[in-house]
């Protein structure tokens, strides 16, 4: 019984192969016409089109560009158009940012991860849901999709590219088929002595040539620009939940550290670590291992089920269960194989944020290191995040040795010899049955001959042909193994971006409950709250104690309030509790800020004014123009609406003691490194000016006039008053305190105790240099008082005479916090300075 049937005789190509041919042309022909153009400026609008949606930009004068660079948007209905700089030219890219509701929906499709799945990402249930997740809620659909039918999901950009992709993955394909055809053809021309055959087999060869390479350049084309597409699509996402407004401000609390309980998430705190590292190269990497798997995984399966489905004609039914016994064998032996690839590939990019991030970090503060002439400090910090980085890839290296010599030994040489066998089998089987067969009569012995040289030439033809199928096959078959292991590293990088997207996601808005009964709506009031470290805890895993424990404050318009108490007491938390950056805790806390104010106290101005502007301890110096440091966070075109001019702006700059700034560094638009270029007390007034510019409500000033002489900060605190800023300061200098009507002295040691002194009118105030010189001559008269008791108790011959060395009266002390003494501790020095 023959094991492997006949080789069938493959149909003349002229006859069969015509119209699919010709309907390659065709199909080329239309993608031709729809890329206008098949040379690079085809190309390059398909690519300008699909990133920002309009054809090239005219070119700019540098002075132009200079102009858009200031700008930055463009207003266009509710989208708002982007200006981007590229090679003198401008780039228009519409941004539509993504609506609130969406991200709502979204919430709910990515739950996060336990911290098991996180540390060890493979390809199973939870992977594919990730990347469902991933693929039809973010970087799919169009932007209105609503999974719902209103906006197809077909009609996505990315699935048009993903489409065009596929339709050039299909085409080569089809055309390594015609190749392998063709090539059996011209060496059975070859064989037969057929020179008219062999010439049109060669014409035909070079006409192939064409769609196919064609096909290979815009595959690489088309996965580019999926690639790059995804990017963006994710890119876009991620920035609109990263950079939220409050109460989300996730870019703030996302990567703070929370909790250590397995897979417990804190719920106010992300604990994401190197969250750069995601945004940037994870992202990067993520959508270029997905759009080269893609093409990876399509085209090889595709090559595999249609030269499987070539071949089987070739080889009948046991030979093509043989092939498909063969690929299972290979699938077994590669996956015993196969290491943790996803697991080390997210380890990888891991460490290549904590590498990236050091060296940031050195480049940030390269000045301080610079003053401890601590490179060499660094650079071990350096080095052992390096080494630890190349250990890691090392032995990525070494693994790998192992897995693809099995695979090669298997992809290469078993796949060969196994097609070689394959094709062989039949041939000789069919030789060996023709020699068993009948003796030719001698009359047939002519038509004999012919027909044995037609069945030479057949399967000359066969074999070529079946040859170059089951070597493409074998490639074929490589490949799909090469993109298990791409797999396995893309399910290790979905891993990374969907603990991200879902960390993003699930982290919960701030939100402290609103006081019921307002005493006076334009007021700040804080009731009950304690004000602890978010997610603070301690080696042992308990709560961290209340840095401050049940405030009670109300902070009046034009009550300025001055907050005091050493080092690391808790003083900037209660600032950032007021902003609203950390949560009020406590029973019964609650808050009210006023609302913004729609208009202006500056009937000029028709910005609406801000309750709060804080300037922090930290002098934060935006990239950008010296205007755009100004009225930062506010625009250029927020500046242009405002009605403010440039002589406001210097204005303000001399009322910080910074007139001369815009002189020196070349006018309103230059754009300096300004962290380096200014000096502490320059970026600290320009904090300044920033408020000065707003004119908020209330204004928070955490220690930052610290670097400024005392007469300049004197002289901004009443420039500030006089515009009507309510002024919260948070500063150790007791020089400070006469701006001020109320003091807040936090008073620490693990205690949460505070307490608020009222410090009274402006003729019971004492000018601080008198309270000084008050203190120091009364601690001068105490060895004198000392001396004159010591006299007093020798002549009246008295046991003890423990006179009230201080005695206060507590008037001035509105409220006082859990610790009474110290309320007494500051009436005391109150009621002696009025002595
Ligand atoms: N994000 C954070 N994570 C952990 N601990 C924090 C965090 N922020 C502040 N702390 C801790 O909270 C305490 C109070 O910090 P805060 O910045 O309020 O001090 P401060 O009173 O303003 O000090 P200074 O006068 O030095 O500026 C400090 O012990 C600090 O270490």
């Amino acid at each position: 019984m023959a094991i492997f049937s006949k080789p069938s005789r493959l149909p003349d190509i002229s006859q069969a192969q015509r119209r699919p041919l010709i309907l390659a042309a065709l199909v080329l022909l239309l993608l031709r016409s729809r890329l206008g153009g098949l040379g690079k400026e085809g190309i390059d609008a398909v690519s300008s089109r699909l990133l920002r949606g309009k054809g090239p930009a005219k070119k700019l004068s540098a002075e132009e560009n200079l102009q858009v660079l200031q700008k930055i948007y463009e207003k266009n209905g509710d989208a708002e158009v982007l200006l981007v700089p590229y090679r003198d030219r401008i780039t228009k890219v519409p941004i539509r940012p993504i609506p609130q509701e969406k991200f709502a929906n979204d919430k709910k499709h990515f739950p996060l991860l336990p911290q098991s799945v996180q540390k060890k990402p493979n390809i199973d249930l939870s992977f594919l849901k990730q990347l469902r997740a991933l693929l039809l809620r973010i970087v799919l659909p169009p932007p209105s999709w609503d999974g719902k039918g209103r906006s197809p999901l077909w009609r996505s950009r990315e699935v048009g590219v993903l489409t065009l992709h596929s339709a050039f993955l299909i085409l080569r394909t089809v055309l390594s088929i015609l190749v392998a055809r063709l090539d059996g053809r011209i060496v059975r021309d070859l064989v037969k002595a057929d020179g008219k055959g062999f010439m049109k087999g060669l014409g035909l060869w070079f006409l192939l040539a064409i769609p196919s390479t064609y096909t290979n350049s815009m595959i690489r084309h088309f996965q580019s620009i999926l690639s790059l597409s995804l990017r963006t699509r994710l890119t876009r996402y991620v920035h609109d939940l990263y950079l939220s407004a409050y109460p989300d401000l996730r870019y703030y609390r996302v990567s703070s550290h929370s909790s250590t309980a397995e897979g417990e998430h804190e719920t106010n705190h992300g604990g994401l670590d190197g969250v750069e590292q995601y945004i940037t190269a994870d992202v990067e990497s993520w959508a270029a291992s997905l759009s080269g798997l893609y093409g990876n995984l399509l085209k090889p399966s595709l090559d595999m089920l249609l030269f499987t489905s070539q071949l089987s004609r070739s080889l009948g039914v046991r030979g093509t269960a043989l092939l498909f016994l063969n690929y299972y064998a290979t699938v077994a032996i590669l996956r015993a194989v196969t290491p943790a690839f996803g697991r080390l590939a997210s380890v990888e990019a891991r460490l290549e944020g904590e590498y990236r991030r050091g060296m940031g970090r050195v480049g940030r503060e390269s000045e301080e290191v610079a003053f401890y002439n601590g490179g060499h400090r660094e650079k071990d910090i350096l080095t052992k995040a390096y080494l630890r980085l190349i250990k890691h890839v090392n032995s990525i290296y070494k693994i790998r040795i192992a897995y693809e010599w099995t695979e090669d030994y298997v992809i290469k040489y078993l796949w060969s010899a196994a097609g070689y066998a394959l094709i062989a089998v039949p041939i000789l089987f069919t030789r060996a049955k023709r020699s068993l067969g009948i003796q030719a009569s001698p009359s047939d012995e002519a038509r004999e001959r012919a027909s044995r040289d037609e069945a030479v030439a057949g399967r000359t033809e066969t074999y070529i042909s079946n040859r170059r199928l089951l070597l493409s096959l074998a490639d074929a078959g490589g490949r799909l193994m090469y993109a298990y292991k791409d797999l396995l590293e893309l399910a290790g990088l979905t891993t990374r971006i969907y603990t991200l997207v879902s960390t993003l996601h699930q982290l919960p808005p701030l939100q402290t409950p609103e006081i019921d009964v307002v005493e006076d709506p334009e007021a700040i009031q804080l009731k009950n709250v304690d004000v602890r470290v978010p997610g603070g805890i301690d080696e042992d895993g308990i709560q961290e104690m209340d840095l401050v424990s049940g405030l009670n404050l109300t902070i009046r318009p034009g009550e300025h309030l001055m907050i005091t108490g050493s080092n690391g007491v808790g003083k900037s938390a209660v600032a950032r509790v007021l902003a609203g950056l950390w949560p009020a805790f406590g029973e019964g806390a609650a808050i009210h800020r006023p609302a913004d104010s729609p208009v202006n106290d500056d009937p000029s101005d028709p910005r609406p004014r801000p309750t709060l502007f804080v300037v922090p301890q930290r002098s934060y110096m935006v990239t950008g123009s010296l205007l755009e440091n100004i009225i930062y966070p506010d625009t250029y075109n927020d500046f242009l609406k405002s009605g403010k001019t440039e002589e406001d702006l210097q204005a303000i700059l001399e009322s910080v003691f910074l007139g001369y700034l815009k002189e020196r560094e070349g006018g309103w638009l230059t754009r300096k490194e300004w962290r380096d270029v200014l000096s502490g007390g320059e970026k600290q007034r320009l904090g300044l000016a920033r408020v000065f510019y707003r004119r908020p409500k209330f204004a928070i000033l955490d220690e930052c006039t610290s670097a400024v002489s005392s007469d300049v900060e004197g002289r901004m605190y009443e420039s500030a008053k006089a515009l009507g800023i309510t002024l919260i300061t948070i500063s150790l200098r007791p020089s400070l305190m006469k701006y001020h009507t109320q003091l807040l002295t936090l008073n620490g040691e693990g205690t949460g105790r505070w307490s608020l002194t009222r410090l009274g009118t402006a003729e019971e105030r004492l000018s601080v240099g008198r309270e000084i010189a008050l203190l120091e001559q009364k601690l001068a008269d105490v060895e004198k008082w000392e001396k004159r008791v010591a006299e007093l108790e020798h002549m009246l011959g008295a046991e003890s005479f423990e006179a009230a060395e201080h005695d206060g009266d507590h008037d001035s002390v509105s409220e006082v916090g859990a610790g009474s003494e110290n309320g007494s501790e500051v009436a005391i020095t109150e009621s002696m300075l009025q002595e």
